[in-house]
């Protein structure tokens, strides 16, 4: 690296603005605007990561379920998971640099701390569908380019797919796009080989977003075996009034699907592909059955809870199983795992990241949100011992099968459909079946403006409110009301906003407990605008 060429480098994207963004729960998110000097650093960080890890890293230009003028920036490490959390505080303090010359002092304190030994390194970069994309791109590279490492320009992926490319790389292992569609098509032949497909096919919203295009190529892949109608799959209204963010949010049917039968299998997408859901259309008006997240994670561990089950042997102990939620994973679904899947469930803060370190403690870690991402991750010992197993056991190759299709990297919206619906077509199941596992509990999430969420500090992965003081007794005293009610807030990590969760016997009371709390965070942590 040459310090004068990073210093003339960096004063071309110096932060006029003087807004300060921070690392939330997936990266940096914001007006698109206001990115480019924010995304530059996050350029110069990737290959310092790199140069200190020694393998490839990756960044992702992508805002995800938000606005269209929004964008945005995730981090993946050499292990295909996101920037080790140990340097999102690098990341913060680069974001905040004034200057070039404050940018430079970041990055050799940085090189220093970290003990970074000098050279050149690799970052592949990616980004969706948005118009912001080319400039924001253009500033990553540059930044890539300033530290003299070499920055692999992927082009337009789902943000699932360039942490796959990150990983597979980095484990010598083949890594272009088309790879990923094999790995994923041939894992879900391997799996659903001798089970006859349903006769009817799927239908899919893809969010007007980068995963239309990768969809359609995975399902022409797998055609005949996989057969998916795409819709929202066009150049304009990413993530407008359709989405899986918008159908966990609304629970109303997406634009563009007023005309589906009441009972076809449906499912959705978000903007970077990297979150799944299914629903199904109930009644005449907009209403929908959703099948969020935590369902789709029970469906996971009966799939793989019957694989494993034949695997027991009285010589080796059992594989261990675990599901991983946060604190806005439906009671009924942890009821369900607990109680029916005898499945130890951990509960972690919101955000992959920490579902995902959580995950890695099982050999077979399945982690949702219940917005539907997530992804199931299996332990190094179960994949060899199941290739001892080899060819001499069905289910052994089953399972392997599905270490091949399902992105141990990340979770994947592409790889998720190909997991509900393998694991359907192997039950001989439609969304009936898969719905009566359990009924969830009413609950209603909203959102309170307030002057400056930091207030609003949580401990108990979330569920307690520590300041400001006085705010968690009130909870609790409307909780305590509300039939079988539960309920939390929490800032936001992407939205400049404090988020409501509540739960409740019936509809009517979880949002009058959602209504309640929120005019207490309004009126306890300095709300903009009018009470709710
Ligand atoms: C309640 C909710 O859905 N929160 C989402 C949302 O984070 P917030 O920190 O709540 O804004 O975006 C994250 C990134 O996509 C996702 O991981 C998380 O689950
Ligand atoms: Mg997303």
């Amino acid at each position: 690296m040459d310090l004068g060429t990073l210093k003339e480098s960096c004063s071309q994207y110096n932060n006029p603005s003087k807004v300060k963004l921070t690392y939330g729960t997936a990266g940096f998110r914001a007006e698109a605007s206001l990115l480019p000097s924010t995304v530059y650093r996050c350029g110069l960080l990737m290959a310092l990561r790199a140069l200190k890890t020694g393998g490839v890293t990756g960044l992702v230009v992508t805002a995800s379920h938000n606005p269209v003028e929004d964008n945005g920036v995730k981090l993946v490490d050499p292990t295909g998971y996101m920037l080790d959390q140990a340097w999102e505080a690098w990341a913060n303090k680069l974001a905040a640099a004034d200057d070039e010359d404050g940018t430079c002092a970041v990055v050799q304190e940085l090189f220093q701390v970290e003990d970074i030994p000098y050279g050149s390194s690799t970052v592949m970069l990616a980004h969706d569908t948005r118009p912001s994309a080319d400039a924001l791109v253009k500033a990553a590279a540059a930044g890539v380019a300033a530290m003299g490492s070499l920055p692999i320009a992927c082009g337009q992926l789902t943000t699932p797919q360039l942490h796959w490319m990150v990983r597979q790389c980095n484990a010598g292992l083949k890594h272009k796009e088309k790879a990923y569609y094999e790995a994923l098509a041939t894992g879900y032949a391997r799996l659903v080989s001798g089970h006859p497909a349903p006769s009817e096919g799927l239908i899919v919203d893809c969010a007007n977003g980068v995963g239309a295009a990768k969809l359609q190529v995975l399902a022409d892949r797998l055609a005949p075996g996989l057969s998916a109608e795409l819709r929202n799959t066009g150049a304009e209204g990413l993530n407008d009034c359709c989405g899986a963010d918008f159908l966990q949010k609304e629970r109303r049917l997406p634009a563009g699907f007023q005309d589906v039968p009441e009972g076809a299998r449906c499912a959705s997408l978000d903007g970077d592909a990297d979150r799944l859901v299914y629903f199904q259309r109930r009644g005449a008006a907009d209403e929908v059955h959703l099948f969020d997240g935590d369902r789709i994670a029970v469906l996971a561990a009966l799939l793989v809870m019957d694989l494993l089950r034949s695997l027991i042997t009285a010589e080796q102990p059992p594989p261990t199983v675990g599901i991983v939620q946060t604190a806005y994973a439906n009671g009924a679904s942890t009821a369900y795992i607990e109680e029916k899947l005898k499945c130890e469930v951990r509960v972690t803060p919101t955000g992959v990241k920490h579902l995902h370190a959580a995950a890695e403690e099982f050999d077979v870690g399945i982690y949702f949100e219940a917005n539907g991402h997530g992804t199931v991750l299996f332990s190094a010992a179960l994949v060899q011992r199941l290739h001892e197993l080899g060819d001499d056991s069905g289910p052994a190759k089953a399972l392997l099968a599905l270490v091949d299709m399902v992105n141990q990297a990340v979770g994947d919206a592409l790889s998720g459909v190909l997991l509900v619906e393998a694991a359907l077509r192997r039950k001989k199941w439609g969304l009936p079946e898969w719905a009566a596992l359990y009924t969830d509990l009413p609950s209603r999430q909203l959102k309170v403006k307030v002057a400056d969420r930091s207030v609003v500090t949580t401990s108990h992965a979330e569920t307690r409110v520590e300041s400001p003081s006085g705010l968690q007794q009130l909870i609790d005293s409307a909780v305590a009301a509300a039939p079988s009610g539960r309920a939390f807030v929490r800032p936001s990590g992407t939205e400049d906003v404090v988020r409501v969760y509540a739960e409740a016997a019936t509809q009517s009371a979880a949002d009058d407990l959602a209504r309640l709390v929120a005019r207490h965070v309004h009126s306890i942590a300095a709300g903009v605008g009018l009470s709710p």
